[in-house]
């Protein structure tokens, strides 16, 4: 194992102590240390007693960046509605301001990165299920495992304020020495059995999809998605611990998030991104037209091409790829996209597949791509606004976190967010799961119905209902 300088760390604090007394305020000392190989979920699970309701987990789908984190050294959350997404900016911003940074690496992911996002839409009236998060939510962490380009790092956060003295650095040491031993520990927990599911309201949502579609043809909208929920009870409190588990071995093609908030905690396995920033490129995803798998080679091929023919999914996507290149091109200089979805198939459904590049002005921040992607028409749909406002009026469900974006920016702008499907809130001996669609003038509600079905698959699947 890797040892780490100790007597580093004080020294390096005591400099941050000190400027925290000339300045006045707190001031963050934030270190990188290259370590051996750490086994992510290992470090995940290495918190489950100390760090519990504080970590959080990220992984793309070819895991080219997996972030854990435990602990808190700073959170940024407000229930603000009006540029919500400017204000985090801000208060990381502030927070970054003077810190002290020892990370010698280029790597992406290093040194201070905040992970959390921001709720679909803060004017929804909030219900009790997402009541344990803020509309905008992120999290920096105290410890941080970043696994990149196949390295291994450790970053330590500590926010030193100008009454602390060697005595927190100690603390600290002696905290992280143990982290770091008891990695080796197995974690060996019992699953919870399902003993119950609930479909919220399928009659009515299906009478909503109906009226929607009356609505969309001859109305100015053109797409609405529309959500619901399927809510599950369980004889034992659920480990996120155990679902992240199941989550890796069953979906590993697509990105994995949990994120811990008082006690409750949002898990998902998406396959779309909304948008990743690595200096000025800028990578988004159309992701919209869903069928489900073949039982056969044979059938999945003809499945994958009816749906690449099919005039109403076709549609339905090309909202997504007309937006999406809207919004891009308001922060980008050139922007590349193929002229035809793909296939993007994952184990439960194939969807069609628009990935877009763009070159972005030096002042476009990821948070600003962000608020001008969310939501895409996969989420919302088109008109934006108008489709936002529709789905606040007719959907029973609280979306929360759902179909929201959720990722992380690291202190030198770089980073990824995707967008929170194929996602549950697990809440103690309870779960929640999401599932939408879109929904077009010529949608059928019964169809509908059943690709929402679908997509409930992965979590069910996760949390041993399937
Ligand atoms: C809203 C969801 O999926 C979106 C992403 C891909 C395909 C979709 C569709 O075909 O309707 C949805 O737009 C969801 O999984 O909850
Ligand atoms: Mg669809």
């Amino acid at each position: 194992m890797v040892t780490i300088q100790e007597t580093e760390l004080k020294e390096r604090g005591l400099l941050a102590v000190s400027s925290a007394r000339r300045l006045g305020r707190p001031i963050l000392m934030s270190e990188v240390h290259k370590m051996d190989t750490i086994d992510p979920l290992s470090f995940f699970n290495s918190g489950s007693e100390r760090y519990l309701g504080e970590r959080f987990y990220w992984k793309d789908p070819s895991e080219e960046v997996v972030i854990i984190g435990l602990g808190l050294s700073k959170q940024i959350q407000s229930d603000q509605v009006t540029d919500r997404f400017f204000h985090v900016e801000e208060e990381w911003k502030k927070f970054l301001q003077d810190s002290l940074i020892f990370n010698p690496y280029k790597e992406n992911g290093l040194g201070p990165v905040m992970f959390g996002g921001f709720s679909f839409d803060p004017l929804k009236t909030k219900t009790t299920l997402w009541s344990k998060y803020a509309d905008s939510l992120f999290h920096i962490p105290k410890y941080m495992l970043t696994i990149v380009e196949n390295q291994t790092f450790l970053t330590t956060n500590i926010v030193c304020t100008p009454n602390d003295d060697f005595t927190l650095f100690e603390k600290v040491i002696k905290e992280r020495v143990q982290l770091l031993t008891s990695l080796e520990q197995d974690f060996d927990c019992k699953p919870a059995k399902l003993i119950a599911t609930k479909e919220i309201s399928p009659l009515q949502w299906k009478q909503s999809v109906d009226e929607l579609v009356k609505d969309l043809k001859d109305g100015s909208l053109k797409k609405v998605v529309l959500a619901r929920e399927l809510r599950l009870i369980f004889d034992n409190q659920v480990k996120a611990e155990v679902i992240l588990e199941n989550l890796y071995n069953q979906q590993r093609d697509s990105f994995l998030f949990v994120f811990e908030s008082n006690g409750d905690c949002f898990i998902g396995a998406t396959p779309e991104r909304l948008v990743k920033k690595q200096g000025n490129d800028v990578f988004s995803t159309c992701l919209a037209g869903s069928i489900k798998r073949g039982k056969t080679e044979f059938e999945d091929e003809i499945l994958g091409q009816t749906l690449l023919n099919d005039q109403k999914n076709l549609i339905e996507h090309g909202f997504v790829v007309e937006m999406i290149k809207e919004a891009l091109a308001e922060s980008c200089e050139e922007i590349i996209l193929p002229e035809k979805p793909q296939l993007m198939k994952i184990r439960d459904i194939q969807h069609l597949y628009t990935p877009v590049i763009g070159k972005c002005q030096k002042d476009a921040s990821l948070l600003l791509l962000v608020e001008r992607l969310h939501p895409t028409p996969a989420l919302g749909g088109l008109p934006k606004q108008e489709a936002v406002e529709k789905i606040r009026q007719i959907e029973e469900l609280d979306r929360g976190f759902y179909a929201a974006p959720l990722g992380w920016v690291d202190y030198r702008g770089n980073g990824e967010f995707a967008v929170s499907i194929r996602s549950g809130l697990i809440q103690g001996m309870e779960a929640s799961l999401f599932a939408g669609c879109g929904v077009v003038s010529n949608s059928d509600s019964e169809s509908e119905y059943m690709e929402t079905s679908l997509k409930f698959s992965p979590m069910l699947r996760a949390l041993g209902g399937k």
